[in-house]
C-alpha cells in the first residue's frame, strides 16, 4: 500500500501513475479540497484537466494516510521541515520518499538529510527527474531516479508504472541536488530568454549552470555520473527549455520586468539563497547561483548580472 502526503501538482500525478499498479491514498490538508476532489474524481485546484482514477482514495486523516508503509512526500520544500518534525511519530519506521526538490533554507539540508534528522527512524528515498506533473497525470512516458542509501530494487519495483520508469540509485546527495540545484538554473534560463538574450546565451547559461552544479554537488560527496543523469542533466534541460517550468517562468517574468506571480511554487528562489549561502561559507564558486539569488531579491538588475557574469576574469574551461 502507498500513500501520497501532499495533495498539489506533482502528488497529484503520482498518484494517478501509481494507481495503474493498485490502490494509492492521496493525502491532502484541505478539507474543501478532499470533498471537491472525491466528488469530481479531478484535482480542478492543482492539476486541473487529470481525472482521479478509483484507486486513489482522498482522504484529509493523516493518520489513515500513514497506515501505509510507503509514503512520497510532495511538499514544498520550504515547508518540509516543520511538517516531518510534527508529525515524526506518525512516519517513523516508514519508508519515505520525497519528491520535493530543494534546498531547506534554515539547514541548508536536502530532502534525504531532512528526514534522516527529524525522522530517524525512517528509511529516507528521493524520487527526481525531469517530470512535469502534467506529464504523468496524462499518462506520458517519464524517466526518474530513485535513490536510497541501501539500494532501492523492491522499492523501484513498487514505483515504477507502465509509463514512469524509475532507474534506482545509491547517491542521494547526488539525486537531490540535482533537482534542486537546476532549479536554479532554470530561473537564470528564463530570465536570459525573458530579457531576449537568445538562445546562444541559454545554451551558455545552461552549459555553465550545469559546471557549478557539479562543482557544488561533488563538493557535498555527490557522484558526478548521478549529475549526468536524469537528476541533474536531464532536469536541467527540460526546465531551462519549456516554459511549462515555474521556475523558468518566474524567470522570464523577471527578465521581462513583468509582475511576479507570488502564489506559484517555485522552489529555485529559496534554494538559489541557499547555495549562495553555501559558495560563500564553502569557498565554492558558483557565480550564475549568486547573481540569481541577488536577481531574485532586486538587489541586482539584470543589466548588472549579465555585466557581472561577462566581465569575469576569462579562464580556462
Ligand atoms: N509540479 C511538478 O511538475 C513537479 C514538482 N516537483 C516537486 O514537488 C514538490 C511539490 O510541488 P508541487 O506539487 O508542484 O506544488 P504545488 O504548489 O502544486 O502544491 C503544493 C502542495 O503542498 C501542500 N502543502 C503546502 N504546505 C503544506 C503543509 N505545511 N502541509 C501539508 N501540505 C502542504 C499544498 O496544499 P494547499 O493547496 O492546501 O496549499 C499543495 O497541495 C516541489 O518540491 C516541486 O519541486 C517535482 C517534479 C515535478
Ligand atoms: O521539476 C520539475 C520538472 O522536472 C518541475 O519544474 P518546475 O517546478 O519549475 O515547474
Amino acid at each position: 500500500m502507498i500513500s501520497v502526503l501532499g495533495s498539489g501538482a506533482f502528488g497529484t500525478a503520482l498518484a494517478i501513475s501509481l494507481s495503474q499498479n493498485g490502490p494509492v491514498t492521496l493525502w491532502s490538508r484541505d478539507g474543501e479540497q478532499v470533498r471537491a476532489m472525491r466528488e469530481t474524481r479531478e484535482n480542478a485546484k492543482r492539476l486541473p484537466g487529470a481525472s482521479l482514477p478509483d484507486a486513489i482514495t482522498i482522504t484529509a486523516d493523516l493518520d489513515a494516510a500513514c497506515r501505509a508503509q510507503t509514503i512520497l512526500l510532495a511538499l514544498p520544500m520550504q515547508r518540509t521541515a516543520a511538517f516531518l518534525a510534527e508529525h515524526a511519530q506518525l512516519l517513523k519506521g516508514k519508508t519515505l520518499v520525497s519528491c520535493s526538490k530543494g534546498i531547506d533554507l534554515e539547514t541548508g539540508k536536502g530532502p534525504t538529510a531532512l528526514m534522516a534528522a527529524l525522522v530517524p527512524q525512517a528509511r529516507a528515498a528521493i524520487l527526481t527527474g525531469p517530470s512535469f506533473a502534467a506529464d504523468i497525470g496524462r499518462g506520458l512516458p517519464t524517466a526518474l531516479t530513485l535513490a536510497c542509501a541501501d539500494g532501492a530494487e523492491a522499492l523501484q519495483a513498487e514505483l515504477s508504472t507502465p509509463s514512469l520508469r524509475l532507474y534506482r540509485s545509491a547517491d542521494t546527495i547526488g539525486a537531490e541536488l540535482g533537482g534542486a540545484l537546476k532549479n536554479v538554473i532554470a530561473i537564470g534560463a528564463g530570465v536570459v530568454m525573458g530579457a531576449g538574450m537568445g538562445d546562444s546565451a541559454r545554451a551558455a547559461l545552461m552549459t555553465r549552470g550545469f559546471a557549478e552544479m557539479n562543482r557544488l554537488a561533488v563538493a557535498r560527496g555527490a557522484r558526478p555520473e548521478t549529475l549526468s543523469g536524469l537528476a541533474g542533466f536531464g532536469d536541467l534541460v527540460l526546465t531551462c527549455t519549456s516554459s511549462q517550468s515555474r521556475n523558468f517562468r518566474h524567470g522570464f517574468a523577471l527578465g521581462a520586468g513583468e509582475t511576479i506571480d507570488q502564489t506559484v511554487t517555485v522552489e529555485g528562489v529559496a534554494t538559489a539563497h541557499a547555495v549562495a549561502r553555501m559558495a560563500e561559507h564553502g569557498g565554492i564558486e558558483m557565480p550564475i547561483a549568486v547573481m540569481i539569488a541577488a536577481l531574485c531579491d532586486n538587489r541586482m538588475t539584470v543589466a548588472q548580472a549579465t555585466l557581472a557574469l561577462l566581465s569575469r576574469p576569462l579562464k580556462e574551461e
